[in-house]
């Protein structure tokens, strides 16, 4: 038979086999499977039955003292036969591989039955040596002769094979009533088995111990022994109570090999099992019959697994899984091992049934086959060595960089270099953040301390709340007046353009304006200076007023001074340039103090005027005064003139508003007071033109010295006429004034409510920059208008109802703006003040009233008592504007009590109340548009009274004179 040509085979044949092709029987088995193992080509399936023989003890001194009779007779070396003492049955023999009689040395059985498959083990061939037989039949006794003796040979089998590696591992286990236990580490307790599709069921946490030495192994197996249960039984005073399993895994290469490495690692089983066991013979309770119980179990499940595997593939399932030693045991079972039973017999005839089963046992054992292989790492040596030469490289290039490296090296580097430089910018990007929000911090704390200057001007500071955006494009100021109609624009160009103005040009255009109100301010000083100089010398030579009189315009023209030395003191401000946009506005809000300054002479001004024109309105008053004083057809200003107004703001809240008409009486929230109406269709004749005045080196009309009620009380003139007249000159042009610096102080808060919405834009397009998105337009996209439109409505009329902002003008704008997409800007425009003017009331409201003061908590009162009186206008206004029906309707829809007082105030004090409810806020807006009548022609409202000024100031503001008093004589 050729050595590579494998087929099943007995142990009988197998002998045979090893005697024609080795001659010697000392070694020919490892050689077969030597050669076998070192196939080329791989690893071979070794088809073998299991190795079983059988060992036959000598009678115990029990058995000796009950004069128990030897059974059994081993004929020769592979058949037992059993004597029948009685001769009263033929005898029966049992073959097997091998048969140990009495006498037999646990050598030769370790020899003859366990040591080939033994140190198959160290060929790569997991190997199973077991014990299988009654109770106290000698399994034990024989199982610690093999182990003794396979230590003994595998050391000698290292020691012989000095060209291979050997790494020994050794673990232990038993199975005591069916729990698996650590012999090892016994504390580990019960563990548990697993199934691994590659090497089966292993035996988690089982503790594998490296074994030094083969002394270091005798000691390890002697602590398993040692660990193992035992206990007194009937048959056997050290009785096993349980299944040993001690495994020895051991793995070996060669030292050096030209080519290939192999590698071969295998693991030989030990088992000392547990001896079957009758309970009357064991004379077994307690304890010792649950054991016996549980032994026999698993030895019947093994039987039974025996008895499948040896009928071939065909026996159908093998039940494995149905004890714990045959899972443990399956690959020695017929699978990837070479497996040897001894099975033990006692040769007793009292034990005669117990030795058959064990025999038949035996029987059924050696006609298992396995199919051992050599479990075989082969590696190649080549590879192996590039592979250590890599190792070699890499790791000299941890310790330091070479040439040959610098490529991969370099490569890193610059990555590295990418993420420093990536981080760097996310690093300079949080700290622009962070000085940004710093910024923006100082800059709101600022705008706070300024914005307490403006409210300070009290409720007519209110008016100024508007929002005007100077343009940089001239041709785009179009005039309201002039082309009301051309006004709808593209509304995105115009929110492009605003946001362009706002970056581009509105800090210089600020100082512009500022400069320009300077202007202003110190023109109307030399004006008004000359004026009261005039008007005190005429009250001097005339007599006319009281003392008091002639002391208020002293203290007026005082006040004028002062005014004018204010201005000049700011004279220095300088149009910086736009790149240094947060310089610019710091310098700006540096002028704080210098315009909360000139408001407050402005205001002293305002009360020295107030006091001026009631000294003369209680003074003497004609009828003719007093017509005058109704018709007035002769005002020294005629504010439609003049062209500083275009620069002002038209909006509801601004004097000058187009909506004038309507909402004259309104500024913001301002009670109308019929002194403050300048309507604009009143035209003033050119003073100059009407009246023979000469003028002075500046161009100014001064009254004729012949023309004065001085030079000609003693002519027929009529004296107290031209007195009459003069005081009401005198009470017009002092209203003017009056009107003029109102007008200049809504010019100041305008002017300060312009730079905080710069500063807030400006910081807010910053950060758009910084986000390097584009910021002139926002191409944000957004949803569709009409549901913007309905946003924006909801919040703008919840922050009317927040900033308890004029009703009329509420009205105004609900129904002057449905939805058109030209309404985009004006929605924007009126959320953002309003946003603004709700958070500056939040702040007061927040702010201790240590930190208030007086005047800015008075602001947010002022509009609450301005709305008051805002009804109550409107209240008187429901009689004449509603017929009697029209009133009995709302009464009962809006459930005025039919009884009561005020019931007019009452309905109209349940308007714009509801800021939820939008049905509320509806009728409420018609209610008003019907009082106010701007609901009766289109005339009377137009968006252009909310029109946003984009037009860049005049440079040369023209003020249209002061009005001699002379003049005004006609004379
Ligand atoms: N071949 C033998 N020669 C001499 N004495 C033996 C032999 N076999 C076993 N004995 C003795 O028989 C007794 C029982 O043996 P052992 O404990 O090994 O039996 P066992 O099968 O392991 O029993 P159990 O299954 O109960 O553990 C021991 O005292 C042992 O020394």
């Amino acid at each position: 038979m050729h050595p590579l040509t494998y087929k099943i085979i007995n142990f009988a044949q197998w002998r045979q086999v090893k005697k024609k092709m080795v001659g010697t029987p000392a070694t020919p088995l490892s050689k077969v499977q030597r050669t076998l193992s070192f196939t080329p080509g791989g690893p071979k399936i070794h088809e073998e039955k299991i190795l079983v023989t059988v060992r036959m003890r000598p009678l115990s001194r029990k058995e000796q003292a009950m004069y128990d009779l030897i059974a059994w007779d081993c004929i020769d070396e592979h058949t037992i036969v059993f004597k029948n003492p009685n001769h009263e049955r033929t005898a029966t023999t049992h073959a097997f591989d091998k048969v140990f009689g009495l006498e037999c040395s646990t050598q030769k059985v370790y020899e003859e039955g366990a040591k080939d498959v033994a140190l198959s083990a160290l060929t790569g061939m997991n190997a199973t040596i077991f014990a299988y037989g009654q109770t106290s039949s000698g399994k034990t006794f024989t199982m610690r002769g093999i182990t003794e003796n396979a230590v003994k040979d595998i050391y000698e089998h290292i020691r012989n094979h000095p060209e291979r590696d050997f790494v020994l591992r050794v673990s232990a286990m038993e199975i005591y009533n069916e729990t698996v236990i650590d012999l090892l580490n016994r504390e580990s307790g019960p563990l548990r088995l697993l199934d691994d599709p590659e090497k089966g069921t292993i035996v988690e946490k089982l503790v594998e111990e490296a074994v030094k030495d083969g002394q270091h192994l005798r000691h390890l197996i002697s602590i398993c022994e040692a660990q193992r249960q035992v206990g007194e039984t009937a048959l056997n005073d050290k009785s096993s109570r349980s299944h040993q399993i001690f495994r020895l895994t051991i793995k070996s290469s060669l030292r050096e090999s030209s080519g290939r490495v192999k590698s071969f690692i295998a693991s030989l089983n030990l088992v000392d099992l547990a001896g079957s066991e009758r309970a009357s013979q064991t004379n077994a309770d307690g304890t010792r019959l649950k054991e016996g119980s549980h032994i026999n179990r698993s030895l019947l499940t093994l039987t039974t697994v025996i008895r499948k595997l040896s009928g071939g593939k065909r026996s159908g399932h093998v039940p494995y899984r149905d004890s714990k030693l045959t899972r443990i045991l399956q690959s020695s079972l017929g699978g990837n091992a070479r497996t040897a039973i001894i099975c033990t017999m006692s040769p007793a005839l009292s034990h005669v049934e117990q030795t058959r089963n064990t025999l038949s046992f035996a029987t059924s054992a050696k006609e298992v086959t396995n199919n051992a292989q050599v479990n075989m790492v082969v590696a190649d040596k080549t590879l192996v060595k590039h592979l250590q030469k890599e190792v070699a490289r890499l790791e000299a290039e941890l310790r330091s960089p070479e040439p040959s490296s610098s490529l991969c090296l370099k490569s890193l580097l610059e990555e590295k270099d990418l993420k420093i430089q990536r981080m760097e910018r996310e690093m300079e990007d949080l700290k622009r953040q962070r000085d940004l929000a710093q910024s923006q911090l100082e800059l709101e704390r600022k705008s706070h301390k300024v914005q307490k200057g403006l409210d300070q001007c009290g409720p007519s500071c209110q008016v100024a709340r508007c929002l005007s955006f100077p343009g940089e494009n001239e041709n785009e100021s179009v005039s309201c007046k002039s082309t009301p109609v051309t006004r709808p624009r593209n509304a995105v160009g115009r929110l492009a353009m605003m946001r362009q103005s706002v970056t581009s040009t509105d800090p210089s255009m600020l100082v512009h304006e500022i400069r320009k109100l300077e202007q202003l301010q110190r023109q109307l000083g030399d004006e008004a200076n000359r004026a009261l100089e005039v008007l005190h010398k005429e009250v001097a030579s005339h007599r006319i007023g009281s003392g008091e009189t002639a002391e208020t315009i002293a203290n007026l023209l005082s006040e004028i001074k002062g005014m004018q030395a204010v201005s000049s003191a700011s004279e220095e401000i300088v149009i910086g340039d736009k790149a240094n946009l947060m310089e610019e506005i710091n310098r700006l809000k540096s002028q704080g103090g210098t315009i909360e300054s000139l408001e407050k002479k402005l205001e002293n001004v305002q009360e020295s005027i107030d006091k001026l024109v009631s000294s003369f309105a209680s003074s003497e008053e004609t009828p003719d005064c007093k017509t005058q004083s109704k018709k007035k057809k002769f005002l020294p200003f005629v504010m439609s003139n003049n062209a500083n107004m275009q620069n002002i703001i038209r909006s509801p809240c601004s004097p000058l508003s187009s909506s004038r008409k309507v909402m004259d009486y309104e500024t913001e929230n301002k009670v109308p007071e019929k002194n403050d109406v300048v309507p604009s269709s009143v035209t003033f004749p050119r003073p100059c033109q009407a009246t023979p005045v000469k003028s002075d080196e500046q161009g100014h009309c001064i009254p004729s010295r012949e023309g004065t009620p001085g030079t000609q009380q003693l002519n027929s003139v009529n004296v107290k006429k031209m007195q009459r007249m003069f005081k009401n000159a005198a009470e017009e042009n002092i209203r003017s004034i009056r009107a003029y610096v109102t007008e200049l102080k809504e010019r100041v808060a305008k002017l300060q409510y312009q730079k905080q919405l710069l500063v807030c834009q400006v910081l807010e397009l910053e950060t758009v920059a910084g986000t390097d998105e584009p910021n002139v337009i926002d191409k944000t996209p957004t949803k569709p208008w009409h549901l913007k439109f309905e946003d924006e409505r909801k919040q703008i009329v919840m922050l009317w109802h927040l900033c308890h902002v004029s009703i009329v003008h509420r009205t105004q704008f609900y129904v002057l703006f449905r939805g058109d997409p030209a309404d985009e800007i004006y929605m924007e425009v009126e959320l953002k003040r309003l946003t603004w003017l709700e958070q500056h009331f939040a702040e007061l409201g927040n702010a201790s009233p240590a930190l208030l003061g007086d005047e800015p908590a008075g602001s947010v009162s002022a509009s609450i008592k301005a709305l008051k009186q805002e009804r109550e206008y409107l209240a008187k206004r429901v009689s004449c504007k509603l017929t009697a029906e029209e009133i009995e309707m709302l009464y009962t829809k809006w459930e005025v009590p039919p009884v009561g007082k005020q019931r007019r105030l009452q309905l109209v004090n349940k308007l714009w109340t509801d800021p939820h409810n939008m049905q509320h806020v509806q009728e409420s807006a018609e209610i008003v548009a019907k009082l106010v009548g701007f609901c009766e022609s289109g005339e009377h409202v137009s968006k252009e009274m909310f029109e946003l000024n984009f037009a860049r100031p005049s440079d040369k503001k023209t003020w249209m004179g002061w009005n001699l008093i002379s003049n005004l004589l006609n004379l």
